[in-house]
């Protein structure tokens, strides 16, 4: 399988995961959303969601990139706004997801940091926990709950671990986790 469209097409990037059949699907409009991550010392940060899209899931910090916003400015804003927090942020991968019967395809922008400012708070949108990446745990610390977040999580989520940049696509169907169709790349460092 070839990069899919609404990727970018000249980039380094590697094939890790592809999967599905069918065509990709098309959309007209693109909204911009960042993502952003915190990990330090074996863990992960994450934030279980209270309200609005992806209700009941654990997730990274993030939403909308608002008119007059750079993306960096937004994945600052959103990480202070759901979990009361500065860091550093370094983004590390782009993200398209066509979800059927949502009018706008999704195009995130994944940030990660190895530090951050602040005490960790719960907003109304967002819970913050803290997860061991070793997929046993650790101590009081679950692994991460891939059962409880994106199905497209897994594919990519290993790659930002281990501080490498990343890509991907996935399809989705309406109103449920499940990928139809989905292609993730691996930035290779020289
Ligand atoms: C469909 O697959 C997805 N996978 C992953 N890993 N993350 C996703 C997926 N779809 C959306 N997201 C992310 C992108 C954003 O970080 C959030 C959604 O942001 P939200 O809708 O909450 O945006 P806000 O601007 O915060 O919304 P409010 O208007 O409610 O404040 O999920």
């Amino acid at each position: 399988m070839t990069i899919p469209p609404g990727l970018p097409q000249d980039s380094a990037l590697t094939q890790v995961h592809a999967g599905g059949e069918g065509d990709w699907v098309r959309y007209s409009k693109t909204k911009i959303y960042t993502n952003c991550f915190i990990k330090q010392d074996g863990k992960l940060l994450l934030g279980y969601k209270k309200r609005g899209f992806g209700k009941d899931m654990y997730n990274g910090f993030g939403g909308k990139v608002e008119p007059g916003e750079s993306v960096s400015e937004a994945a600052h804003r959103e990480l202070k706004e759901e979990a009361g927090i500065e860091a550093p942020l370094r983004k590390c991968g782009t993200l398209l997801f066509v979800v059927d019967g949502v009018e706008e395809a999704f195009h995130i922008e994944v940030f990660v940091a190895d530090e951050y400012t602040g005490t960790i708070t719960e907003s109304d949108e967002m819970r913050p926990e803290w997860f061991s990446t070793n997929p046993n745990g650790e101590g009081d610390l679950k692994p991460i709950p891939y059962d409880k977040m994106w199905a497209d999580d897994i594919y990519w989520l290993y790659i930002l671990l281990a501080n490498g940049n990343f890509a991907g696509r996935a399809d989705f169907l309406a109103e449920e986790n499940t990928m139809v169709k989905y292609w993730f790349g691996k930035e290779e460092t020289p």
